[in-house]
């Protein structure tokens, strides 16, 4: 059977033209950087191109830093420890306000810095399932406010967050900005010197690179107490030998997702797939499309299906070959209600029955039509054999 793959925001494919980019440097330039001979020496120049692209990709000045690491995580990680070494041990600014839907990486590392004493305020959703300007206004305390951590866009809603505005009030209250934009790179148009971001994040396995490789944009004059010690790789900023094929891959990958042609695909191409599901998702009963798709990243629908466990309806849909999740794929053995669901207040019973269909630019039309044909079906027969399920109630 021919499978279809709709959990790209939990990972991507290679692109085949950034895997050719990628693979001699898995064999014959196999170098050290760090190395003085000619093995090292000669990735030089492939690295700085991919550096030139990653800069390019996410419109970064020639002052600002990008270092590369291991993945958003790393780099979420990077910036919020960073932030508790440097202000909330050393200085009067001891606040971080976030959002009640960050991903773990963000909302996992921000329990722990609260555990060691850091005052965390957690900003929830409106009704639409955004962060609001206001929001951030209220609770946002100048001069004792060390950073703001709002994701660019939502991981299993795909909603899009108003960063620039949000930047801008942290700014006009002495605070930095961090934005985790591992959902917006190469779906929506990413520009660090427009929005103003301090910090922003990033991995390539999001963008069609490989996984183990990602990015840490650090504005210009902005420094950081690094998170790991130890070689003088990346400036002293990230110990530990650089890796070079996913960082020449990473460069391609950024430059293939975020030029002008490709977010035109994906917002019209891509886009068009995406509405053409959601619409017929939207034409059942009982089910909800969270988020109104024009503040939404083009791939993404998360909808609820009254009646059917996300869990059944993933396992009917992998036996039909259909590949998405219950929401993101760290939660996916969580039970627990999604919490994007629990922030936005809709009934108990529908959050345990999200589920995440998230395209690419290598879906086709044909897919979608089956994908269509499978989830009728699926949702028809799952109902009828429900205990609970009763149509209209
Ligand atoms: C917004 C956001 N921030 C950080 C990460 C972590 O990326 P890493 O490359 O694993 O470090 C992810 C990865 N979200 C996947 C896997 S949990 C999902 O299914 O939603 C993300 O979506």
């Amino acid at each position: 059977m021919e499978r279809i793959y709709l959990d790209n925001n939990a990972t991507t494919m290679i692109d085949p033209e950034v895997f050719k980019v990628m693979e001699p440097f898995l064999k014959d330039k196999f170098g050290n950087p760090n190395s003085l001979h000619s093995f090292g020496t000669e990735v030089h120049k492939d690295m700085i191109k991919a550096l030139d692209q990653l800069y390019a990709g996410i419109n970064a000045s020639d002052e600002s830093d990008i270092i590369i690491n291991s993945c958003a995580t790393e780099g979420n990680n990077t910036v919020l420890k960073g932030i508790y070494f440097d202000f909330i041990q050393n200085s009067d600014k001891k606040h971080i306000i976030t959002s009640q839907i960050e991903h773990p990486a963000v909302s996992h590392t921000i329990n722990f810095l609260e555990s060691l004493g850091t005052k965390v305020t957690r900003l929830p959703v409106s009704p639409e399932g955004l962060i609001t300007p206001d929001s951030l206004k209220e609770a946002i305390i100048k001069d004792e406010t060390a950073l703001v951590s709002i994701m660019w866009a939502n991981n299993e809603t795909g909603l899009i967050n108003p960063v620039k505005e949000l930047a801008k009030i942290a700014h006009e209250n002495g605070a930095l900005f961090h934005t985790d934009a591992v959902q917006a790179i190469g779906k929506v148009k990413v520009d660090v010197q427009d929005t103003e971001v301090d910090f922003l994040t990033f991995s390539a396995h999001k963008f069609h690179g490989p996984k183990g490789v990602g990015g840490l944009y650090i504005r210009e004059n902005l420094e950081l107490t690094p998170l790991f010690h130890g070689g003088e790789q990346m400036a002293g900023k990230r110990a530990g030998t650089v890796n070079v094929p996913g960082m020449v891959a990473m460069g391609y990958a950024m430059e293939l997702a975020t030029s002008t042609e490709a977010l035109e695909y994906e917002n019209k191409f891509v886009r068009s797939l995406r509405d053409r599901l959601e619409d017929v998702i939207n034409s059942l009963d009982d089910t909800i499309v969270i988020g109104d798709r024009n503040y939404r990243t083009p791939n993404t629908i998360l909808a609820s299906f009254k009646g059917i466990e996300g869990e059944s309806f993933l396992w009917d849909l992998n036996q039909n070959g259909i590949a998405a999740s219950t929401g993101s794929a760290c939660s996916s053995e969580d039970l627990e209600a999604d919490p994007t669901f629990v922030a936005m207040s809709i009934d108990a019973d529908l959050a345990h029955t999200g589920v995440r269909f998230s395209l690419s630019r290598f879906n086709t039309e044909d897919e979608i039509d089956r994908v269509i044909e499978v989830v009728k079906k699926s949702v028809k027969r799952l109902r009828e054999i429900s205990s609970t399920y009763v149509k209209g109630e």
